[in-house]
């Protein structure tokens, strides 16, 4: 199994993520989960997906030899004449808008679907193709990851160039994908139009009828017409707040409320940057492993072998900043083998504050899967327990899979708990407590192509109160004079400062520890807390507090102290709660 270190990300929607199943896909009517609220509100909908018959008589070129592949595979045929790029992304894109699979760009191999994913192409259009090159992957992972972006811009063109509205809404979903790939590729990607609409349309015959190659046929070519003497349908930005807000969603392809929100916050200027930021390629780092004794020089050199461009990061030793090569650097198998873990440098800093010092005990209060807790117990050099729970086995599994890959399993318990249970128990006190809560992922938009379309206005209460019940609980956890750090991938005020504000009214036995010491001046707040901000610092979105609490806590409260606290040795913590 290949295990990944994902950059630092919320996963509030954990508990919400569909997959698609198998079974389901062998049926020609298919039941998805819920559809995303902007797929419903915004574009098309449909609960009932209805796929094409398998394989049409004419597409046939060949027929696969038996021995390659899954037994489904040796009874399809092999469909030469479709552009295998267009046929994977169209169905990538259905599993994510419909299965909730995440739109990760370095998510199962970089391939988004794993080994089996000419399985998923086969089961869906009812063909296969021939297998992805590495120019194919490269487009694939660049046109699943941009027509999701713009998916919202795209569909205003695809609706303008439509006879009427009930055109659009009426569309099969996959006729809809493979519109917006073409529309992706003619207007972002400035690929030559008529290759497009050929493709699109031989797609459109071949996986649906030849009504549906006509429809793509018409609509790209309007398309491709207008791209050339360049006048593509305009959006308007004007009028009261909530129609420019509409505009700049359509402009820029995000959900209204989010444009709302950050104008709001940030003002609109700022606004517009963060959406443009969102919208390019993302940039990834990597952090060398010096758990396994290695150096930021030993990545370098390993990258400078691969031909990898990359720069040192300005922020952090052992980091380096890649803006592409990222396929080769999984290809030559530096993720596999543990040499280095995929980490934003904004994940990285949150980590320097903590600061963790060899012989510490910390606890990791949701930490799977377990970016942040690797980095911490590589700096403890082999001294010290880091204790890591989660609400979430499976994400655990992963962690613990990558601490022995990463050779400092050994400072590492994992805990499989919810926090406000396990914090309940008033097991014992700790040196440092980390609450890396789960958030909305606003700080990561770039990375994750799909989760603006995922996230509601609505979440965004549930999160605020998950988040101070995790505080509560955390807080519980953090000895007399001890340390308490908050952090998000969000760079939303109220899952931030005011979450800490509203817990230092709570709790007034913390006070906030500046964090100047850990970090470079330019990501220290007027309050002394940690903010990575994309726009300024072109890093994802990030948020860190360092709380200290007063050593004569247990004096100044009375009544509310801690009764059970030190009935159990972290030893006998780790014999009742670890499961490795
Ligand atoms: C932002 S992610 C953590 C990322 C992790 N710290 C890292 O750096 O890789 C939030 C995590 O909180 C976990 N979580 C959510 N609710 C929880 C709860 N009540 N108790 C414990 N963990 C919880 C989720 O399963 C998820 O893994």
């Amino acid at each position: 199994m290949e295990i990944w270190n994902f950059p630092a990300c919320s996963f509030f929607s954990d508990h919400h993520t569909h997959t698609i199943m198998p079974s389901l896909l062998s049926g020609r009517i298919l039941h998805f989960p819920k559809l995303s609220a902007t797929s419903s509100s915004e574009s098309y909908s449909s609960k009932q997906v209805k796929f094409p018959k398998k394989i049409s008589q004419n597409s046939a070129t060949s027929v696969r030899p038996a021995d390659s592949g899954s037994p489904l595979r040796k009874t399809h045929k092999l469909n030469l004449e479709v552009s295998p790029h267009r046929a994977v992304s169209a169905v990538r894109l259905m599993r994510i808008e419909f299965g909730g699979a995440f739109a990760d760009l370095l998510n199962e191999q970089g391939k988004g679907s794993g080994d089996n994913e000419m399985g998923y192409v086969e089961r869906t259009l009812g063909f296969r193709t021939r297998d992805l090159d590495d120019r194919d992957l490269r487009l694939v992972t660049e046109v699943v990851g941009g027509t999701i972006r713009w998916r919202r811009y795209l569909d205003h063109l695809i609706l303008s160039l439509c006879h009427d509205e009930r055109t659009f809404r009426s569309m099969e979903p996959l006729l809809v994908q493979i519109l917006r790939i073409g529309f992706y590729e003619i207007t972002k990607l400035d690929m030559p139009p008529y290759a497009v609409v050929d493709e699109s349309v031989r797609l459109a015959k071949v996986a649906l009828r030849p009504g549906a190659g006509n429809l793509v046929n018409g609509i790209l070519r309007k398309l491709a017409v207008l791209k050339e003497s360049d006048s593509l349908p305009a959006v308007e930005v004007d009028g009261d707040d909530r129609q420019q807000a509409r505009g700049l969603a359509t402009l820029y392809s995000h959900p209204v409320w989010m444009v709302r929100r950050w104008t709001k916050y940030f003002g609109q200027d700022t606004a517009i940057k963060l959406m443009t930021w969102n919208n390019s390629y993302p940039s990834f780092s990597l952090r060398a492993n010096t758990g396994k004794g290695l150096t930021g020089a030993d990545l370098v050199s390993r990258l400078k072998m691969l031909k990898v461009p990359h720069e040192p990061s300005l922020y952090l030793d052992d980091f380096v900043r890649l803006k592409t090569g990222m396929q080769n650097v999984i290809q030559a198998g530096l993720l596999k083998e543990g040499f280095c873990a995929v980490q934003d440098e904004s994940a990285g800093l949150v980590v320097s504050i903590v600061d963790p010092q060899p012989g510490e005990n910390i606890i990791d209060c949701c930490a799977a899967p377990g970016g942040k807790t690797l980095f911490m117990a590589s700096r403890l050099n082999g001294q010290g327990k880091l204790f890591a729970v989660d609400i979430n086995e499976g994400r655990l599994r992963i962690l613990r899979e990558t601490a022995k890959l990463h050779q400092v399993i050994d400072v590492i318990s994992t805990i499989h708990s919810d926090l406000r249970t396990f914090s309940t128990d008033k097991v014992v006190e700790w040196d440092k407590v980390l609450l890396d809560a789960p958030c909305s992922g606003l700080g990561v938009l770039s990375k994750r192509a799909d989760l603006r379309w995922n996230r509601r206005l609505e979440d965004m209460e549930q999160l605020k109160h998950l988040q101070d019940e995790l505080l509560d609980s955390a807080s519980r956890l953090v000895k007399p004079g001890g340390v308490l750090i908050y952090s998000t991938c969000s760079i939303d005020p109220e899952e931030n400062e005011e979450r800490i504000e509203a817990f230092l009214l709570r709790h007034p036995e913390f006070y906030i520890d500046p964090v100047n010491k850990y970090v470079p001046e330019n990501f220290v707040t007027n309050r002394g807390f940690y903010m990575s901000n994309p726009v300024k610092h072109e890093l994802d979105g990030a948020f860190a507090a360092r709380l200290h609490e007063s050593p004569d806590r247990l004096l100044s409260q009375v009544g509310h102290s801690k009764p059970y606290m030190q009935q159990f040795s972290l030893q006998a913590i780790i014999i009742r709660y670890s499961n490795h």
